[in-house]
This record gives C-alpha cells, structure tokens and sequence, in this order.
C-alpha cells in the first residue's frame, strides 16, 4: 500500500521555455516537435523515466501560437476548441500519450465575434480538452518610461477558476498577470489544490523585480508546487519576455530556473511534500477567518 501511494504521488513535470515569432504555423509546429523530442528524452519510453510516475505533464507559455501584443491578438484569435491550433494539439498529445497544459492562445468566443480572451486550454491524452481557464485579471500597467500594456484593449476578462486533477496532482490555473493576485491562489488552495500552474510572460521591466518573488509567494502562501512556463527571451521582438520559467517548491524553494533561452527542464514532484509542509506548518489552520470577516477596514 505504502509502495503504491508512493508511485502516484509523483508526476513528471516538462516546462517547454519555446521561441515565438510571428508565423503561427511555425510556432504550433516547433512546440509540437520540440513536445516530441522531450517525450522521446524524458517520458515512459526514455531511460530516465523513474518508475515512480504515472504520466507525463508538458506545460507551454503563455502566448505561444502568436506574438504577445494587443495589435496581434484578433489577427491570431481562433475559436476553441475547433480552431488550427486545438485541432494540431489534439493530435500531438495523441500521438504522445502526454497530458498538456497548453500555455495559452488569444481566444475567439465564437466564430465572427469581436470577443476575445487570452486562454489556456488543457490536455488529456486521449486527445480531449479538460480544462479550459481564461486570463482573470488582465495586465493593463503603465510604468511611464517603461512600459504600458493594456491588454483590456482588445482582451476580455474571464470570470471562472478552473482545476484539474492529474493522479494526486490537484492544479489551479491561472495566466501571468492572475500571479499578482493572492486571492486567486488562496481559493485553489481552500479547494484542495497542490499544485498552481501560470504560463505568464513578464518583461524586462517586471521580470528582475517580481517573477520569481511571486511565484516563491504563491508557493509559501498555498505550501504548494508553483510552476510558471514563459516564452524564451527574444530580444529582436517588440515585447521582450524575460523567461526564466521556473518551478518552486512546497518550501518555497527554486527547483529549477529555466535562465532566458530556448529550452526545456523537467522535474519530478512529489506531492507528499505538500502534505508534510502542510503538517509541519498548519498555517491553513491557524488562519484568523473570525477576525478578518469582523475586521473593519479603516483607510
Ligand atoms: N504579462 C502579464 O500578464 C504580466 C506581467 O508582465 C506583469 O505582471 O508584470
């Protein structure tokens, strides 16, 4: 019993940090071939599969058939789940027998509408979607001197969180920005969630400052694994990702940092680390709810 427990509370986790350019056939056609190299490296094929995983999770960035910018969102928008995209997705985690968290794609609603959404859609591996999460909180900043991005200019926000469970994986989603926003995070964690995954693509300016202190936030806030999957670095492209996709531990621990070019990293997580964190520091226990319903706020 214990040896059994012990082999589905890990999963293989493969962060795909892929380059984006403008040609959207490309950029679908590198993460599929780039998904089968990992595969024939690091799945239950290859010599380096442990024995101790059931499946393999590949995660892709956010933004990875189109460059991220409001001016390229409607141009590269496609419907879900009968657009290119879904339809080469379907056939490659078929071919591979991956689940896949399909970073994300600029979104149609329906076909001939003007409503778009920045969405992530997820994979099982007989081909089907089961999961579908649209960004919740857009980034609209403006770092005079820096950057301005208004994503609400052709973006709408979605209004759904959405969980799926991959063997003892419980995985909340969100998409960059969502990061920001401890709120979100704590509801998966209320929901029993272990493990939140954000496809995000931070820039220059945010990047250095924020990315990993977040995401080191979110992992000691939920004592949960966090991943985060960027596009690679391009410095030619006119929004510059800082990359650096990354997994942080249930501790809050770095387990990997991907640095800032094309690649792949992939890790094993053992979800009894959540569990033992959990014990050894009940914070979800020790939580105020009495007080912070009651408190009043006074500025
Ligand atoms: N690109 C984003 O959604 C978020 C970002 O770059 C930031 O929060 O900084």
């Amino acid at each position: 019993m214990l040896g059994y427990s012990s082999v589905m509370r890990h999963l293989r986790v493969a962060l795909l940090q892929l380059k984006v350019g403008k040609s959207k056939q490309e950029n679908v056609s590198r993460a599929i071939d780039k998904l089968r190299g990992i595969v024939s490296d690091h799945g239950p094929k290859s010599p380096s599969w442990t024995g101790k995983n059931k499946n393999l999770l590949c995660i892709l960035p956010e933004c990875f058939n189109s460059p991220y910018g409001v001016k390229y969102f409607n141009e590269y928008a496609e419907t879900i789940p009968d657009g290119f995209t879904c339809n080469e997705l379907s056939k490659a985690v078929k071919e591979l027998g991956i689940y896949l968290i399909a970073g994300s794609i600029p979104e149609r609603e329906t076909a001939g509408s003007s409503t778009l959404y920045n969405t992530c859609t997820v994979w099982a591996p007989d081909g089907t979607i089961i999961g579908k999460y649209r960004k919740m909180h857009l980034f609209d900043i403006d770092i005079p001197g820096q950057i301005r991005f208004q994503e609400s200019e052709t973006l709408s926000p979605g209004n759904a969180l959405t969980a799926i469970q991959i063997d003892e994986a419980k995985i909340g989603l969100g998409i960059c920005y969502d990061m920001r926003f401890e709120e979100l995070a704590r509801i998966y964690r209320n929901d029993g969630c272990n493990f939140l995954v954000y496809p995000g693509a931070f820039n220059m300016t945010t990047g250095p400052l924020h990315w990993t202190l977040l995401q080191q936030g979110r992992a000691t806030d939920t004592q949960s694994y966090v991943a985060t999957v960027s596009p690679a670095r391009d410095e030619s492209s006119e929004y510059v990702a800082y990359g650096h996709s990354s997994i942080i531990d249930p501790w809050g621990a770095i387990m990997v940092d991907a640095d800032a070019e094309e690649t792949y990293v992939v890790k094993d997580l053992d979800f009894g680390v959540c569990e033992k964190v959990r014990a050894q520091i009940p914070i979800s226990k020790q939580r105020r709810e009495d007080i912070y319903k009651t408190l009043k706020v006074t500025f």
